[in-house]
């Protein structure tokens, strides 16, 4: 397990923004010091996909997050790539059912935290089995951020996860906006994982403090 306690990881998860260069038109940089100053509660580096950075490119942005990150007391997740993490001495990873397995990969960390995308309960179950502090449950919604997203399943997980009385935190992703994001903490999600509804928001920070709002039940 992670040196976090279960009640931080889930006080982290309340608003995670995801992000990597090919998010978003403007310098990733910029948008992520918006989202910091406009309250994200932890930050994941995902530079996947069509045009994603590779090598010294790669580390040097995720140097640069980082460093923006622990200047606003925010831990700094690394998706997938668990030597980037190991060589920034990053808080924790995330990864998918395809990646490496999270027993070796919780052997491979230590205890920074370790995240696992899940799809089912038995999916959940090896999870907490191999250590896992949190798990990322989606597509919530439709979205086009992720390619090879899986079939959209809305809360109905969350809320097995509740009735089951499993108690690992738990954080919604996909095709989350201001309009839909309540319903996540409403069926019992400790927090919602954003992509492009901050990082193409015209206004990064203000709607960044929008959103803070609406997970805190505020708006
Ligand atoms: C990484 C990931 N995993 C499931 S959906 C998704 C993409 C979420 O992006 P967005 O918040 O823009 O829908
Ligand atoms: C595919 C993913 C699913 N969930 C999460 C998180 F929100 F962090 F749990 N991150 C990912 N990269």
């Amino acid at each position: 397990m992670t040196t976090y306690t279960r009640e931080r990881i889930k006080e982290l998860l309340k608003l995670y923004f995801i992000m990597g260069s090919n998010n978003s038109s403007i310098a990733p940089d910029y948008v992520l010091e918006e989202a910091l100053k406009g309250g994200i509660s932890v930050f994941q580096f995902r530079e996947k996909g069509k045009g994603a950075l590779e090598g010294k490119a790669k580390f040097q942005l995720a140097k640069r997050m980082q460093k923006l990150c622990n200047h606003y007391n925010v831990p700094f997740i690394v998706n997938d790539d668990i030597e980037l993490a190991i060589a920034l001495d990053a808080d924790g990873v995330h990864i998918g059912q395809e990646d490496e397995k999270a027993i070796k990969v919780r052997e491979w960390i230590g205890n920074k935290v370790l995240g696992v995308s899940a799809h089912s309960i038995q999916e959940i179950k090896l999870a907490m089995e191999a250590g896992a502090d949190y798990i990322g449950i989606g597509p919530i919604y439709p979205t086009s951020t992720k390619k090879d997203a899986k079939s959209v399943q809305g809360i109905s997980l969350i809320e097995k996860v509740k009735e089951q009385n499993l108690t690992i935190p738990i954080v919604g992703i996909g095709g989350i906006t201001i309009d839909n994001a309540f319903p996540i903490i409403k069926a019992g999600a400790d927090g919602v994982a954003i992509i492009s509804e901050i990082s193409m928001a015209e206004n990064p920070y203000e709607q960044t403090k929008r959103l803070k709002k609406v997970v805190l039940g505020q708006e």
